[in-house]
C-alpha cells in the first residue's frame, strides 16, 4: 500500500483487555492506536479481548486516529480466530507479530481476504526476531497490502541476549536493516517502545535518535509519552517555513531554466525540493488530523 502523508508520530499500544484504556484513547492526541491482542493480554483473557477490540473498532469514536489491531501469530492457539475477527472489524490495519517470512504475510493476507477484509485494511508487520530482521527485505516486498514495519525492540533485545541501553548500540544493525527494507519498498516504519516510564528525558532522547535514523514515529506504551513523540517527530515551524521557501525558490529557478538555486546560503536541488514537499504535506496532514478534519 503506497504511503500517503499520514501522521504516525505517536502510535500508542493498549491491551485489548483494557476497556478503560480504549475509551480513554478517544481523547488522547495520539496519531494512531494499536489495540493489542498479543503480548499485553493474558491467555485467559484473549477471547474476551478479541470481542472488546473488534466491537470498539466497529463502533468507532476515535476520530481520524488510525486504528490497528495486533493479532496473535497464526501458529498460536488464538491467531486464526483473531485474524478472522479482525478482518471483519474494519480496522485501518492488522499488525502481525514476530513475522519471519513473506510467506507468513501472504498466508495472513489470504485468510483476511477469505473473511471479507476491506481492501483498505492494510497489513503491518512486527520486526522483532533475528530471523525476521534477516528477512526484512523479503517481508517488506511480500505484498502490496503491506503498509508499515514496526520495530519490536523488546522481543529483539531478548532474542539477541542484548541489553536495553540509552544509546541502543545493540539495536542499530536491526534498526538500519529494517529502515532500508521499508524505504526500498515505500513503506512507513515505526520505532520500538521506550520502557522506562519515569525517565522523560531518556524517552525524548530516544525519540530524537529515532527521528535522526529516519523513523516516521514511535510506538508508545503510556499516554504520558504521546505529547513528546508528537513534538519530536512533527516538523517544526522553522522547517515548514524553510520548506515552503525552497519550493517557491526552486519553482522560480526552474521557470528560468536553472536546475539549482541557493536558499538561505544553501544549495537547493530537486532532491531537496522533494524533501520540502514531504514536510509541507505532512504538516498539512497533521493540521487536518488535529483540527478533526482528517
Ligand atoms: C504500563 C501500564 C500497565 C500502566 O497502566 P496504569 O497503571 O493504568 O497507568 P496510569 O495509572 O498511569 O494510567 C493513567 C490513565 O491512562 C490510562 N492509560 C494507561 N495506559 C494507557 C494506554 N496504553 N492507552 C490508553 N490509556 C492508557 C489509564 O487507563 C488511566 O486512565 P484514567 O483512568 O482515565 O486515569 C499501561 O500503560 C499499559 O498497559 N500500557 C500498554 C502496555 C502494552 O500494550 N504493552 C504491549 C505493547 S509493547 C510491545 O509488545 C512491544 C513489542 O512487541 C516488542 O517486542 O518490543
Ligand atoms: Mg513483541
Amino acid at each position: 500500500m503506497r504511503q500517503t502523508a499520514r501522521p504516525r508520530r505517536s502510535v500508542l499500544y493498549m491491551p485489548g483487555s483494557n476497556a478503560r484504556a480504549q475509551e480513554k484513547a478517544k481523547s488522547l492526541p495520539a496519531d494512531a492506536l494499536i489495540l493489542d491482542l498479543e503480548d499485553a493480554v493474558a491467555p485467559d483473557a484473549k477471547a474476551e479481548a478479541r470481542g472488546i477490540v473488534c466491537d470498539n473498532v466497529r463502533s468507532g469514536g476515535y476520530g481520524g486516529r488510525e486504528l490497528i489491531i495486533r493479532v496473535n501469530g497464526l501458529e498460536t492457539p488464538w491467531g486464526r480466530d483473531d485474524l478472522v475477527a479482525a478482518a471483519g472489524a474494519g480496522a485501518d490495519a492488522i499488525l502481525l507479530p514476530k513475522v519471519e517470512s513473506g510467506q507468513q504475510v501472504r498466508a495472513a493476507e489470504a485468510l483476511m481476504d477469505a473473511h471479507g477484509a476491506a481492501a483498505t485494511t492494510a497489513i503491518w508487520c512486527m520486526m522483532e526476531t533475528p530471523r525476521g530482521i534477516l528477512q526484512a527485505a523479503e517481508i517488506a516486498g511480500s505484498t502490496p497490502r503491506l503498509g508499515c514495519l514496526v520495530m519490536g525492540t523488546s522481543d529483539l533485545t531478548k532474542d539477541l541476549h542484548a541489553r536495553h541501553t540509552q544509546a541502543r548500540l545493540p539495536m542499530l544493525t536491526s534498526l538500519g536493516l529494517c529502515l532500508l527494507a521499508a524505504r526500498a519498498h515505500d513503506l512507513a516504519i515505526l520505532d520500538g517502545v521506550y520502557l522506562d516510564l519515569a525517565n522523560g528525558e531518556g524517552f525524548a532522547e530516544s525519540c530524537r535518535q529515532g527521528l535522526e535514523l529516519g523513523f516516521d514515529g514511535k510506538t508508545l506504551i503510556h499516554p504520558s509519552q504521546v505529547a513528546g513523540a508528537n513534538e519530536i517527530f512533527g516538523p517544526t515551524a522553522a522547517e515548514i517555513a524553510e520548506s515552503k521557501e525552497i519550493i517557491t525558490a526552486f519553482a522560480a529557478a526552474d521557470a528560468a531554466g536553472k536546475a539549482v538555486v541557493v536558499v538561505n546560503g544553501r544549495l537547493v536541488e530537486n532532491l531537496h525540493v522533494e524533501n520540502a514537499r514531504r514536510i509541507v504535506e505532512m504538516a498539512a496532514a497533521i493540521e487536518a488530523l488535529e483540527s478533526g478534519a482528517a
